[in-house]
């Protein structure tokens, strides 16, 4: 984790109970980077996180401006403009010592990236060491480059020759993050406050997950002991498996705080201390008539302290199996494979039966801690 100072608005909340967590500052794909605020050569601090309008952002990080090749940055700076990707130098040294370099640098651009200086390497260190360990453990990169998603959670890092690498594939890397889609989609009625984030599961780990489903027992109608309902037979059919393996629900609960985590404090305001409830994968195929009927997720006493739920697809090779918030609309979401549906535990939603294949679905909730 960053200093503290970074701004507790945008790091995880909390990190949960049982250790489940590490203390590194993780910059995988997916990651939310944590907020800072450096000044830029004029002396104005700017927030990280307030200071980008809704593209993608290529943070490139370097120890020493020196060290930059003057060529090198040019071409990366020309292919982030053509590629509709913002640039932004963050420098471990102060603006005294940076303003000269940057000038020979940017040989007078008037449209020049935003300098940020970090001359007391607050900050550096930590987003230049070895992503996912511990900073001052392992030897750290002189100059990083980080792709950052329009909601600047990690898109890709650049490492080893890493203006060159960016300049390549940076154009690339960014169509896949850009938040464009859904143009046509317009809102004209009510509508369930269900955030969809992308990319908290990579592939791999989709498969994993899933395969732990396939190894694990899980009976038909398997109905878990999380559900306190009454009723819950006509409720709910789908085959359950919890999972039991530690490293698996450590695993879970890292992606969960890290990626879901600052956006509830974000989107919501929840700025609370949380736990898990268990990890359990729920399969619902078009074959066995699986189905969850309309049903909120706080309604026992044992599940009151219930606040968000998670429901996170790990495939997307079926039909139907959408979710629905009866209460607002008959708007489907339909996460893609990796991608989470997050929502209030208070809210009426329904899994739809799924028409073809298999689907499978990692649920869990946020609970709030005492
Ligand atoms: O299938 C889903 O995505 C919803 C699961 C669900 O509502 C639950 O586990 O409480
Ligand atoms: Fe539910």
């Amino acid at each position: 984790m960053l200093p503290a100072r970074h701004g507790a608005a945008t790091a995880p909340a909390v990190l949960c109970s049982d250790s489940l967590m590490t203390n590194a500052l993780l910059l995988r794909p997916g990651d939310r980077l944590p907020d800072f605020a450096l000044p830029g050569l004029d002396g104005k601090f700017r927030k990280f996180l307030w200071s980008f309008n809704g593209w993608p952002v290529a943070l490139l990080v370097v120890d020493d401006l020196k060290a930059l090749d003057t060529a090198q940055f040019a071409s990366l700076i020309a292919r982030c403009k053509d590629a509709s990707v913002v640039p932004v130098v963050v420098a471990g040294m102060a603006t005294p010592a940076a303003s000269p370099i940057w000038s020979k640098l940017i040989g007078g651009a008037s449209d020049a990236p935003l300098l940020l200086c970090d001359g007391e390497r607050r900050f550096v260190p930590a987003l230049l060491s070895q992503a996912g360990i511990g900073f001052g453990q392992t030897a750290a990169a002189r100059t990083r480059i980080i792709l950052l998603d329009p909601n600047q959670h990690v898109a890709a890092t650049y490492d080893s020759r890493p203006l060159l690498a960016a300049a390549e594939g940076i154009g690339a890397a960014a169509e896949r993050v850009r938040s464009s889609a859904g143009a046509d989609v317009v809102i004209a009625g009510p509508m369930a406050p269900v955030l969809v984030l992308p990319r908290v599961f990579e592939p791999e780990f989709c498969t994993q997950v899933i395969r732990l489903w396939e190894k694990g027992d899980h009976q038909d109608s398997g109905v878990s002991s999380r559900y306190g309902n009454v009723g819950v037979a006509e409720l709910k059919r789908t085959e359950d498996y919890m999972i039991a393996e530690p490293m698996m629900q450590k695993a879970i609960s890292d992606r969960l705080a890290y990626r879901i985590g600052p956006e509830l404090v974000k989107v919501f305001a929840f700025d609370h201390q949380f736990t898990f409830d268990a990890h359990v994968v729920l399969s619902y195929s078009a074959d066995g008539g699986h189905f969850f009927s309309a049903h909120r997720d706080n309604g026992a006493p044992t599940t009151a302290d219930r606040a968000f739920a998670v429901s996170l697809n790990l495939n997307d090779d079926f039909d139907g199996g959408e979710l629905v918030f009866p209460e607002f609309s008959a708007v489907k979401a339909k996460p893609p494979a990796g991608a989470a549906a997050v929502f209030s535990c208070g809210l009426l939603h329904e899994a739809l039966p799924v028409t073809r294949g298999r689907r499978f679905v990692l649920t869990t909730f946020f609970r709030q801690k005492k």
